[in-house]
């Protein structure tokens, strides 16, 4: 079998010291594959981001290992690209500018980072928007942005925390339909937080369920639906079986903590 493009491998993360330690994971241990889309769902303070910004290199594990490609994660790198959910655009640049911004540091030349920059604004559907400022575009439209932004940069996992949070339903409904496009043109892992079930399930190859205090696995549910995907598989019975699996196991269990 091939090697998991993620491995969290019995990892637990404390915060504080003493009696004032708090355990936000506790013994995850956790394969993703390449080219996967799994989501992430569970209670607030469940650890999610906790889980995400240990892949990321932002935070290290207390004990236990995070591996990309097999090796233990040591710091934030280009082979890891993150998406928050605020846009996080420079607002002085233009789209196209935004995008670029990550392959300057790369040290490609101008014409290639414009090429890229285009090629990228065209698989989220902005190639007409590339010389607008991000005030002038709607939310959707400037996480969009961000999507391409990470995307061209060329990461092999994309790290997508609430990406889609603060925005109104339709909008979001589409920026899945995007994601999985841009996704089936070019696939990339992606590690996706959402507190959205239905979205969770849409774009998802396994949903992974969390449950707090402390953070830890509660269950794994395999999304077996085809792809691509479309409207009517949301109103599917297949779908709402596995949504309604993913609800019990995030919502039951946390009322019987409660
Ligand atoms: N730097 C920190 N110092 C202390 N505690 C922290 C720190 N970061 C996170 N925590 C705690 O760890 C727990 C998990 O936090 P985390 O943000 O990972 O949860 P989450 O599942 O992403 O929550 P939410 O859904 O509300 O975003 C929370 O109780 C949080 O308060």
């Amino acid at each position: 079998m091939a090697e998991p493009k993620i491995s969290f491998r019995n990892v637990s993360k404390r915060f504080g010291a003493g009696d004032d330690a708090f355990t936000a994971i506790q013994n995850l241990t956790l394969d993703i594959e390449d080219g996967e889309i799994v989501t992430v769902v569970g209670p607030s303070g469940c650890g999610k981001s906790t889980a995400m910004n240990m892949v990321a290199g932002l935070i290290s594990q207390s004990s236990g290992e995070v591996l990309v490609d097999g090796k233990p994660v040591s710091g934030p790198g280009p082979d890891r690209g993150v998406i928050f959910q605020q846009y996080a655009l420079f607002p002085w640049m233009t789209v196209r500018e935004n995008v670029e911004f990550g392959l300057k540091l790369q040290k490609l030349d101008k014409a290639e980072r414009r090429e890229r920059a285009l090629h990228y604004l065209g698989l989220v559907g902005l190639a007409d928007f590339a010389d607008f400022y991000p005030k002038t575009l709607s939310g959707g439209m400037k996480q969009r942005c961000a999507i391409a932004r990470a995307y061209a940069v060329n990461p092999t996992v994309l790290l997508m925390d609430e990406p889609f949070g603060a925005l109104d339903a339709l909008t979001r409904v589409k920026l899945q339909n995007q994601l999985l496009d841009t996704w089936s043109k070019d696939k990339r892992t992606v590690m996706f937080i959402t507190h959205d079930v239905d979205e969770a399930v849409y774009i998802a190859h396994r949903v992974i369920v969390l449950a707090a205090n402390p953070g830890r696995l509660q269950e794994i549910i395999d999304v077996d639906l085809p792809f691509p995907r479309d409207d009517e598989i949301r109103l599917s019975p297949e779908f709402a079986a596995i949504r309604n699996r993913v609800w019990r196991a995030v919502y039951h269990h946390d009322a019987q903590a409660a």
